[in-house]
């Protein structure tokens, strides 16, 4: 392998990122970090210059794959950070330590979240939950490990219905499950206690970007007085929203909506398939981190501690 060649796992962990083989914004950074790991054990660099670059390669090869998840850039940032070393082998080393901190603190981090989530939930209650969100989980879970009976209402998700992922685990969980279709939600937060969703970026004034029909979920929640919170690990806040930039949402493939046959019969027809949207922070009740419970608005204090240092993107070419 030359300079600025990629691993063969720094080509398929894009690939699968990009296909949601490989998705839920914690899973994201996990992956793409420990892609950066291979590439750095892999890459056969002869300088430090060299080296430096096939990684800024590789990550900017993860970086491209989808734009919503603040946790992948976050993730890369926090490697090519800790870069560091006068010879190839210094420089390897530093990266493959920082992916194995990185990697242990994601784990540690969700393991801390889930009890401050499972302390708002009471023994009895039922969770409304959306998508599939590892974070969101983890508070179920370690309710559950708290001795709490808790059963879920969860909503399909289209398209991809990742609601059927929320399914199975939380059966393996010990947790009765209703799954119904997103139409459905409204008529059954009646008999829901909590809505609990995950996040796949957390904006600066405390906005929850999250899967699509997220902010419509929130405001039936509220107008029903059912109490929504996000669980999201820090590495989801967004830094670049401290200086204004808007987070993007990803817009995906037509087909995941409609089959092109079914399209097809009906004829000439606009379809759009954003991935997710944003709950103002005015109907989320609380932020569940593993620093603690934050109100959405007072997030932006913790975004200023963690990530004050900005959205730099080490990555880029020199
Ligand atoms: O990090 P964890 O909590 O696992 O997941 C966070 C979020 O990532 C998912 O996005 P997608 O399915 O990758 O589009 C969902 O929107 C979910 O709430």
């Amino acid at each position: 392998m030359t300079d600025h060649r990629l691993a063969p796992d720094v080509e398929e962990t894009a690939a699968a990122i990009a296909s949601m083989e490989i998705r839920g914004a914690a899973t994201i950074a996990a992956g793409a970090a420990e892609a950066l790991a291979t590439q750095a054990r892999e890459a056969d660099a002869e300088s430090p210059e060299a080296f430096r670059a096939s990684m800024r390669a590789a990550a900017r090869r993860l970086r491209e794959t989808r734009p919503t998840a603040v946790s992948l850039p976050n993730a890369l940032r926090y490697v090519l950070r800790r870069m560091e070393g006068r010879s190839v082998e210094a420089l390897r080393e530093s990266v493959t330590d920082a992916v194995a901190a990185f990697v242990a603190q994601l784990d540690r981090a969700q393991e801390d979240l889930g009890q401050v989530g499972a302390n708002r939930l009471a023994d009895g209650d039922t969770v409304m939950t959306h998508c599939h969100s590892t974070d969101a989980l983890a508070c179920i879970e370690a309710a559950v490990d708290q001795g709490k009976h808790i059963e879920a209402i969860v909503k399909e998700t289209r398209p991809r219905n990742q609601g059927h992922i929320t399914a199975r685990q939380l059966r393996e969980a010990g947790v009765p499950v209703t799954l119904v279709v997103d139409s459905a939600a409204r008529r059954y937060l009646n008999e829901a206690d909590h809505v609990l969703v995950g996040a796949d970026s957390i904006a600066a004034d405390g906005g929850v970007i999250n899967k699509i029909g997220t902010s419509g979920l929130a405001v039936n929640a509220r107008e029903r007085g059912v109490p929504i919170m996000t669980a999201a690990q820090t590495i989801k806040l967004h830094p670049e929203t401290l200086t204004g930039h808007t987070v993007e949402i990803e817009m995906r493939a037509e087909d995941e909506v409609i089959a092109p046959e079914t399209r097809e019969e009906i004829g000439e027809i606009a379809v759009e398939n954003p991935a997710f949207d944003v709950t103002p922070p005015r109907y989320m009740d609380a932020i569940v981190t593993e620093h603690g419970q934050f109100p959405p608005e007072s997030i932006v204090t913790l975004m200023r501690e963690l990530f004050g240092e900005g959205a730099a993107e080490p990555w880029a070419e020199p």
